[in-house]
């Protein structure tokens, strides 16, 4: 199939400072897909993972096409869950031949390895670690921390102790900040940022980052479009 006649279902699509991830405070255009594979507790986008979400059909063209007219640089795609949106790879291609800085936020449940061909491969994986209070941990497949690299980044969002405990275990496992950017985030209003900082200082955390949702903090946290 010629990759233009792929339809995306994009859910919103929106120019912003990226809230989270390497490139936080910066501009970037965000392109959120339909529907996930997994349902964390958690989520804060729920609504475009139900199956009567409303949504836009985009092809790749008008995707790169609306990216392009921005101007701006960095593009997130999310969803949803990116990496199940059939024809992606294209798009991701599409993008980064328009010069575009590519991010993809994924939920750790999708195998990488088919989306680390050169021509294909974003510039960025945000990619979380779902931890035991989203429900979702059994999905996560750990072998894709081995396709990680320094430009990538691994996501814990934490929600209770216990959590902690379990990103420290993984962290260590899979000596972590040796091989991407390494960062712990609150589920939003669920665990106070300040005991992450504790947590980070009795178990001495180097080259990890506590993150907090900065679009939360910038606009109601339950806005969407930002
Ligand atoms: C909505 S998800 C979409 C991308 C992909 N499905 C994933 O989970 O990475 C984007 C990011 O938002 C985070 N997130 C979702 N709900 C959250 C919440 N209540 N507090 C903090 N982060 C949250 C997810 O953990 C993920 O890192
Ligand atoms: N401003 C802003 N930054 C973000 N970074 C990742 C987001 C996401 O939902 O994946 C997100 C989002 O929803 N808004
Ligand atoms: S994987 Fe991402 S989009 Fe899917 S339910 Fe979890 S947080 Fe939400
Ligand atoms: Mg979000």
């Amino acid at each position: 199939m010629n990759h233009d006649s792929q339809a995306f279902k994009v859910c919103e699509k929106f120019v912003s400072i990226n809230g989270e991830g390497i490139k936080a405070g910066q501009l970037s255009v965000f392109v959120r897909f339909k529907g996930c594979n997994l349902d964390c507790s958690y989520c804060d986008t729920k609504w475009a993972n139900e199956k009567d979400a409303d949504f836009e059909s985009m092809s790749t063209d008008e995707i790169v096409k609306y990216v392009v007219e921005t101007s701006v640089q960095n593009v997130t795609l999310t969803g949803g869950e990116p990496l199940i949106q059939p024809g992606i790879s294209g798009l991701i291609k599409n993008l980064k031949e328009n010069d575009l800085n590519v991010e993809i936020e994924t939920n750790g449940a999708v195998n990488l390895k088919p989306f680390c061909s050169d021509e294909t491969r974003p510039d960025c994986f945000t990619m979380d670690y779902k931890l035991p209070s989203s429900g979702m941990e059994d999905s996560m497949l750990t072998d894709n921390f081995f396709y990680l690299k320094d430009s990538d980044c691994v996501k814990f969002v934490a929600g209770s102790e216990n959590d902690l405990e379990k990103a420290l275990k993984i962290i260590h496992e899979y000596d972590l900040t040796n091989r991407c950017h390494v960062y712990i985030s609150p589920v939003f209003g669920s665990i106070e940022p300040v005991r992450i900082v504790e947590f980070m200082i009795e178990n001495v955390l180097n080259n990890v980052n506590l993150q907090i949702q900065m679009h939360k903090v910038i606009w109601n946290p339950e806005e969407r479009g930002v």
